[in-house]
């Protein structure tokens, strides 16, 4: 019999039995951690507790995702810099650090420096590596690995079996990460440096959604105290996306990311109305910021009339023309409209002791403060600096025409400013029928009064679809940290979406950041992408076709049907779908779903709505199109396209919506059609 320890897949195997003890013991020491001795208080033992049980919770051996997915052999040991307290030349890269016993690495991080040439490096450029090795694992086992001898000049370069595996693997529940696969390209966005923005137009299934939360993990790791003060935040299209998104970051270790739509961040009054598109389109529009801006400062009044202050026996004035210049003043400031209302009582009371000190008095900050209270200040403040609600304020410039037209005089014509008019002006704040964009006005505002705190970092994924003003929502969360922007030009199906990013990094605040484009696809096959893209030139004229990395050409079949046998044959192909392995997704316009709902329960399948899990037992989900975007499917069974385009304002939009419905497919796109294909398809 062989000796097991020359066996180098089972000194592998051993290593990983070893790393799973080591991680046990980590987290059995955690768990053994007495808290009761080193807090003071119940606030503080409450606080230690639940970072002792998200410490807990992280270091958990999920039995699916493998300790360690690589090796890497240094030909030196790496300087100590990038070692980062990890001795010896050879490493094995995993989710997360193991120690044994004595404190030494079984497990580096993949973020750490040392991992990178797990990720970058090449024959041509080997960055100091003997060799690379990834392991293959069956049900958690591991099973197979894969060598590169990076810098021996006999070994052709040739693509990794097992990399194809799992970028080949089907799809089965919610999104997962792919730290053991990320690509060069793509590893230059995740390790991007926190100071500065980048922003990611890539084709679909390129992978910007991976980069974006796999760029989070990175910062986390690489500046975490920073970011445990000031957050982070992925900021996505709609609640189904997120939740299809979510245990991403989780499995990665990363529980505290917040999860948001634009919506939700901007979410100050209950939304119940709608807009038409031109309305909405004008909401979102820059110049508002404008108009908003002049309403805010509309209120402010210079006064002409003398303050005077009784206090005991003596009466103090400032006069009218000194209380001007404050006010000229504090208008001049680069400060908050709020703050500069708190700031003028402070400043009339100086007025007042700068009058009591030189009539001999000696007054202390106190008095300030007692005659920054005084009747007559606070009414002198009322009427040159009013307070400003600013739901109340929207509420006003969109049912006033003739304060709208004060606003908006130069900025909008009198017919956008029609446009922006409520038919029947709201009579209170709770009552109005609040629309999307007028929140996001809403918020504008309460940033024009108070300044909104900033978070580190944000993710905004989608980005395409945002308005100007959407952006500036997003942008003002992040002032004194940096974004990711992620999105695809040609996916755009809002009737305000960006133009170019340049100008949306504008609107955010970021001008001037870098934009890099992603065009390898790792999700749609071949055939599936040449014929969507026959929609780009309509769409997105100036935008590449996507390469795709998948190694099938893809199913692809497109069918035209009697207009009475589509719904019955769209519930046969899900069948048919059904048979093969992976998810399946029936993506229909937003109109279709109900009735095709009904046909699939009539014919006894279950299916789910976008977001929720599929499991091996319920793999069917029924997508109206609006919500397609992000998803993904093995199998997608598309329903009558014209229809997707016809529920859309314009065609232009249309056809941009059914290109993100044709591009949700890993492994083959049935389309099923009863009306004409629109002609960019049919050519
Ligand atoms: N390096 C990689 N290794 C393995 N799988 C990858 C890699 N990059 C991306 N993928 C997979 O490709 C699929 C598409 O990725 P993702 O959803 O991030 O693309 P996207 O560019 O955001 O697409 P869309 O424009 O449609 O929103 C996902 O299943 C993702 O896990």
């Amino acid at each position: 019999m062989s000796d097991p320890s020359h066996d180098p897949l089972q000194r592998e195997q051993t290593h990983l039995t070893e790393s799973r003890a080591a991680l046990r013991a980590m987290r059995a020491d955690v768990e053994a951690l007495d808290i009761r001795d080193v807090t003071a208080n119940w606030v503080n033992a409450a606080v230690l507790r639940s970072q002792v049980d998200a410490r807990i919770k992280a270091l958990a051996d999920l039995a699916h995702t493998p300790l360690f997915f690589g090796r890497l052999d240094y030909l030196h040991a790496p300087g100590a810099e990038q070692a980062e307290g990890a001795e010896g030349e050879q490493f094995y890269i995993g989710r997360r650090h193991v120690h044994d016993a004595e404190g030494d690495p079984m497990v580096i991080d993949w973020r750490a420096p040392v991992s990178q040439p797990f990720y970058r490096a090449s024959k041509t450029e080997p960055m100091d590596i003997a060799l690379r090795r990834r392991f293959g694992y069956t049900g958690g086992e591991l099973t197979a690995y894969e060598d590169e001898h990076l810098t021996d000049p006999t070994e052709d370069a040739h693509a990794s079996r097992l990399l194809q595996s799992e970028i080949e693997k089907p799809r089965v529940g919610p999104m997962r990460d792919i730290v053991a696969t990320i690509q060069p390209e793509q590893d230059e966005i995740v390790r991007a440096g926190i100071g500065g923005t980048v922003c990611v137009q890539g084709a679909p299934g390129t992978g910007k959604t991976a980069v974006g939360l796999h760029r989070v993990a990175y910062l986390l790791y690489a500046h975490r105290e920073r970011l445990a003060r000031t957050g982070t935040l992925v900021v996505g299209p709609n609640a189904s996306f997120l939740r299809y998104i979510e245990q991403v970051l989780p499995a990665l270790g990363e529980l505290e990311v917040k999860q948001a739509t634009v919506d939700d961040l901007v979410a100050h009054v209950e939304v119940r109305g709608s807009d038409s598109a031109a309305t909405a389109t004008l909401k979102g529009d820059a110049r508002l910021a404008q108009v908003l801006r002049r309403a805010v400062y509309d209120g402010v009044t210079m006064p002409t009339e003398t303050v005077v202050v009784v206090r005991g026996s003596r009466r103090w004035r400032v006069p009218a023309y000194e209380l001007q210049e404050t006010v000229r003043e504090l208008l001049d400031r680069d400060i908050r409209y709020g703050a500069a209302r708190e700031a003028l009582p402070q400043r009339i009371a100086h007025a007042v002791l700068v009058r009591m000190e030189r009539a001999g008095e000696a007054p202390d900050d106190r008095v300030q403060d007692a005659v920054a209270r005084n009747a007559a200040v606070k009414a002198a403040v009322k009427e040159a600096w009013p307070a400003v609600d600013p739901a109340k304020l929207v509420l006003r410039l969109l049912g006033d025409a003739e304060f709208l037209a004060r606003c908006a005089a130069g900025v909008l014509s009198e017919e956008e400013q029609r446009l922006l008019l409520w038919d029947k002006p709201a009579r209170s704040v709770r009552s109005a029928k609040w629309s999307a964009a007028d929140a996001v006005l809403i918020d504008e505002v309460r940033d024009l009064v108070e300044r909104t705190p900033s978070l580190g970092h944000v993710v905004v994924d989608e980005a395409q679809d945002l308005s100007p003003m959407q952006y500036r929502a997003v942008g003002r969360r992040c002032t004194t940290g940096s974004a990711t922007v992620l999105g695809d030009i040609a996916q755009g199906t809002t009737p305000w979406a960006t133009a170019s990013w340049e100008e949306a990094l504008e609107h955010l605040g970021k001008a001037g950041a870098q934009v890099e484009e992603l065009t390898t696809g790792f999700r749609v096959p071949r055939a599936v992408i040449a014929y969507a893209s026959r929609l780009l030139p309509s769409i997105a004229p100036g935008l590449k076709e996507a390469t795709s990395i998948r190694e099938s050409e893809g199913d692809l079949v497109v069918r035209p049907l009697p207009a009475g046998e589509l719904d019955a044959e769209v519930v046969r192909a899900c069948v048919a779908a059904l048979e093969r392995e992976g998810s399946v997704g029936l993506i229909a316009a937003d109109a279709r779903c109900p009735r095709l709902g009904a046909a699939l329960t009539e014919s006894g399948l279950p299916h789910l709505a976008p977001g929720e899990e599929t499991t091996a037992d319920a793999r069917l989900t029924l997508v109206p199109a609006s919500l397609a975007k992000g998803l993904e499917y093995d199998y997608v069974v598309l329903d009558d396209p014209a229809s997707i385009v016809a529920g859309e304002p314009d065609e232009r939009t249309g056809l941009r919506r059914l290109y993100v419905c044709l591009t949700r497919a890993v492994s083959g796109l049935t389309v099923l059609h009863a009306e004409e294909l629109p002609e960019q398809l049919a050519a």
